[in-house]
């Protein structure tokens, strides 16, 4: 289980993120909504360790993470959608997620076992751009990618990652119409799984009424909703004063 308590960020005077107290299951989708300037990326960035909390706690397990750099955060099952600075940019796609699978995979010590594994960590990169229908693109190099496949790469690669708590911050953001697709179905089928943790953070609210199990609204960096979509999405304080905002983003 993910838990933050009274996690808090402040730049200079003002309070992006403010006494957050949130606990998020495993088998769970949990959606992040709030107008712009809410904190919504504010709080992934204190979740994964890109930020440092001023105040409160992020538990992870029942471990303090709070601390910890993003790469130990990462070791421990936190993964996040990488983003474009952590790609190999002059590496091929495919490299790119086979590297991102090779960092999961325990490589034995002897030759044998590191040509085994070589062969299993390229059938496995290969299988996962099939998923996001990158197949045909293994062997561009990825900084020539389009921005659409650029997104459907770095999920990609968080899949090989394969982390307990999955974190999509608009994953389909500069896709076309027929990409979202795709990504949206690997959602679905990570929820399906009903074994991790995922966390979106997502301004379409068609996607978030079909995909959530739960919405949290941020409003000024602190939780204003949290709850079942439809009763949260119903709430009248939501309704007026911030979903209202949301969907005319989204429009
Ligand atoms: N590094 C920073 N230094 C100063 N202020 C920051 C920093 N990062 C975020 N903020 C401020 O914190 C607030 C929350 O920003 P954040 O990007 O988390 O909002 P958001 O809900 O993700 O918005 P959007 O939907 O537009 O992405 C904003 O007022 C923003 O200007």
């Amino acid at each position: 289980m993910l838990e933050t308590r009274d996690l808090t960020i402040r730049f200079g005077g003002h309070v992006a993120v403010d006494h957050v107290s949130c606990a998020f299951q495993p088998g769970t989708l949990t959606a992040i909504v709030g107008p712009n300037g809410a904190g919504k990326t504010t709080y992934f960035n204190l979740i994964s360790g890109q930020l440092p909390a001023s105040e409160g706690q992020v538990l992870l397990n029942g471990l303090d993470i709070t601390r910890l750099p993003v790469s130990a955060r990462t070791h421990l099952g936190l993964g996040r959608a990488f983003q474009l600075t952590q790609l190999f940019p002059a590496l091929s796609v495919l490299e790119n997620v086979r590297l991102a699978v090779q960092s999961r995979r325990k490589l034995g010590l002897n030759l044998w076992s590191v040509w085994l594994d070589h062969r299993g960590t390229l059938r496995q990169a290969r299988e996962l751009l099939e998923q996001v229908r990158l197949d045909d693109k293994a062997e561009t190099i990825a900084s020539s990618l389009p921005h659409g496949d650029q997104r459907k790469l770095e999920v990609a690669m968080l899949m090989a990652l394969d982390p307990l708590v999955y974190m999509f911050d608009e994953p389909t953001a500069g896709m076309s119409v027929d990409e979202v697709p795709v990504v949206l179905d690997l959602i679905r089928a990570l929820k399906a799984r009903q074994d991790r943790t995922i966390l979106l953070v997502e301004h379409k609210m068609d996607v978030v009424r079909e995909l959530a199990d739960r919405i949290i609204v941020l409003h000024n960096g602190r939780l204003m909703a949290d709850g079942e979509p439809e009763a949260v999405i119903a709430s009248p304080v939501v309704q007026n004063a911030y979903l209202g905002v949301v969907e005319e983003v989204a429009a």
